[in-house]
């Protein structure tokens, strides 16, 4: 049996993020999916090894990691055959840079998400707060962006960490008009057998969301 392990849900990008560099590693690993719906991710066999009860939750033998940005790191470590942080200091640098800063995208998108998925009549005041913190927040990868990849015109492990939160924004109804290079990072992304493969199994079931359409 595969020493490795994946609690995930679907739809869940942080373990996407998980999904996709063992994907683009070639790693084999056991994938558990659990239900939300059926507190799976509360019960004795997550909280056995995540006292949090959340996803990700990565076993690799005994060794468990339960924050998705750690994992991708661990990964990258413990499985080097096949590298996702460039070789050149500078390069691997800006990949350590933008894996890490990942996490403000992550939080600007959670924001939206915490408003519209769990609340039956968000605010519209909150929810126009939301979406214009994620605009500036999107000024930046704008940026980052322009050479085709997060750090670099090259694939690095800062994609698995960015990738999913901007195809987040495209299920979530974003054209994404005003960040033309984040759009076309979404298309290079979407176009990636490993993005392809672990694509949300709920996404590819059911329609988009219409939650950023003005956006
Ligand atoms: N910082 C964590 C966030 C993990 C997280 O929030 N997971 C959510 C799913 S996206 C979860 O398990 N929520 C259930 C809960 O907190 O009870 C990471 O990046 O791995």
């Amino acid at each position: 049996m595969a020493p490795l392990k994946l609690y995930w849900v679907s739809g869940s990008t942080p373990a996407w993020r998980v999904q996709v560099c063992m994907e683009e590693k070639g790693l084999q690993y056991e994938s558990k999916q659990v239900e939300f719906s059926k507190k799976e991710h509360k019960g004795p066999e997550v909280m056995s090894v995540n006292p949090r009860g959340q996803v990700p939750t990565l076993l690799d033998g005994d060794i468990v990691i339960c924050e998705s940005v750690a994992a991708l790191f661990y990964l990258e470590d413990a499985y080097p055959e096949h590298k996702l942080l460039p070789t050149d200091k500078k390069e691997r640098a800006a990949a350590y840079q933008r894996t890490v800063e990942s996490a403000n995208l992550q939080d600007k998108v959670s924001g939206i998400v915490r408003l519209k998925m769990f609340n039956q009549n968000p605010d519209p005041e909150a929810v126009a707060k939301a979406k214009e913190a994620l605009k500036n927040e999107l000024k930046y990868w704008e940026d980052y962006t322009k050479s085709g990849y997060v750090a670099g015109s090259s694939f690095t492990l800062a994609d698995t960490a960015v990738g999913p939160f901007v195809l987040a924004l495209k299920r979530f109804g974003a054209s994404l008009k005003e960040f033309p290079n984040v759009a076309k990072y979404a298309d290079t992304l979407q176009s990636r057998p490993t993005f392809q493969k672990t694509t949300p199994p709920h996404w590819k079931e059911t329609p988009n969301q219409d939650w950023l359409s003005d956006m």
